[in-house]
């Protein structure tokens, strides 16, 4: 069983499309990026799946249940950061923990949860004189409460302190260890990088890649730019690359060439611009990075 289907869902406001025609599994014990650049349609994602806001048309099942018809089920097996906040005036963290623990009929020790998320020396103070970061690790510590089986973490990273990131990885990692899903959204591909399993990417409201961080990596690790300096470049130079399997695109810039080719044409590259008894002066190659695979799945077709 999944511990989140999506199925063709799509989410209309008057004039914008923020989802269109979405179909999405997460398997149960995974750590899922949702990634997507601002106004990709995140929270509205988020918010559909946790039954905050109806779809236009589609639906979704949480660990095997419809969020319409079975809200309060879904709710109690769900943990929860959100994107946005407010912690209450005069109630210090000990106070906001134990309180979602009562609402959620849970029996955790307050205590523990704040030395989790590193706020047990802050705990008794009002959570209105926390910091943005700590404010968030205790929404974090609430998220928490009642080991949840999914946990859905809206940009956790926004406005975290190192200390904050260290944190949120640290939990992310243990609460796979326990067994449960964590469904991660953010913008910044380097976060989820570090913890997830498998990665989504949103742009305009659709699914542009959906694949592992390992897939991910060989999909931008499969090619490379290789510029190549000689004493100059010659017609011949430019045909022996125009015949090379694995050669997408040749471009001159006075004595330099910009080869984009294939990881594995890169030797065969260096020696045929050699034809013609041409002198290599220099060689760089530039590897593109998960961020360049990003920025080009949400900014140009892929
Ligand atoms: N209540 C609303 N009324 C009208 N349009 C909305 C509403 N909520 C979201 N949208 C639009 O839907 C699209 C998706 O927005 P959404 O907030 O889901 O994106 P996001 O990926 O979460 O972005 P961000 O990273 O900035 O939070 C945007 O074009 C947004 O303007």
């Amino acid at each position: 069983m999944a511990a989140v289907e999506l199925h063709n869902v799509s989410k209309r406001y008057s004039g914008t499309t923020a989802i269109s025609d979405l179909s999405l599994s997460v398997e149960r014990g995974e750590v899922f990026g949702f990634l997507g650049p601002n106004g990709a349609g995140k929270s509205t994602t988020i918010d559909i799946l946790l039954n905050y806001i109806r779809p236009t048309s589609g639906s979704v099942e949480i660990l095997g249940k419809d969020v319409r018809r079975n809200p309060v089920v879904v709710k109690k097996r769900v943990g929860v950061l959100p994107d946005q906040y407010a912690v209450f005036e005069r109630m210090s963290g000990r106070k906001h923990v134990e309180f979602a623990i009562r609402s959620k009929g849970a029996d955790d020790d307050p205590t523990d949860l704040l030395e989790r998320v590193r706020l047990e020396s802050a705990a008794d103070r009002p959570a209105t004189s926390y910091s943005k970061g700590m404010k968030q690790r205790l929404m974090l510590a609430m998220g928490l409460v009642g080991s949840p089986d999914l946990l859905v973490l809206d940009e956790p990273s926004t406005g975290l302190d190192p200390l904050g990131v260290r944190v949120m990885r640290t939990i992310v990692r243990e609460e796979r260890e326990r067994g449960a899903t964590v469904f991660f959204s953010s913008h910044i591909l380097e976060q989820v990088e570090a913890v997830c399993d498998r990665v989504g990417i949103l742009n305009e409201g659709s699914l542009v890649a959906l694949d592992s961080m390992d897939g991910l990596r060989e999909a931008v690790g499969a090619s490379s730019q290789l510029t190549v300096t000689l004493d100059r470049v010659t017609d011949g130079v430019l045909d022996e690359l125009d015949a090379l399997d694995g050669v997408t695109a040749v471009d001159v810039e006075g004595e330099s060439l910009v080869v984009a080719c294939e990881n594995t044409a890169k030797a065969s590259v260096i020696d045929a611009v050699r034809v013609d008894g041409n002198t290599v002066q220099n060689i760089t190659t530039d590897e593109p990075s998960l961020e360049d695979l990003f920025v080009s799945y949400t900014t140009e077709e892929p």
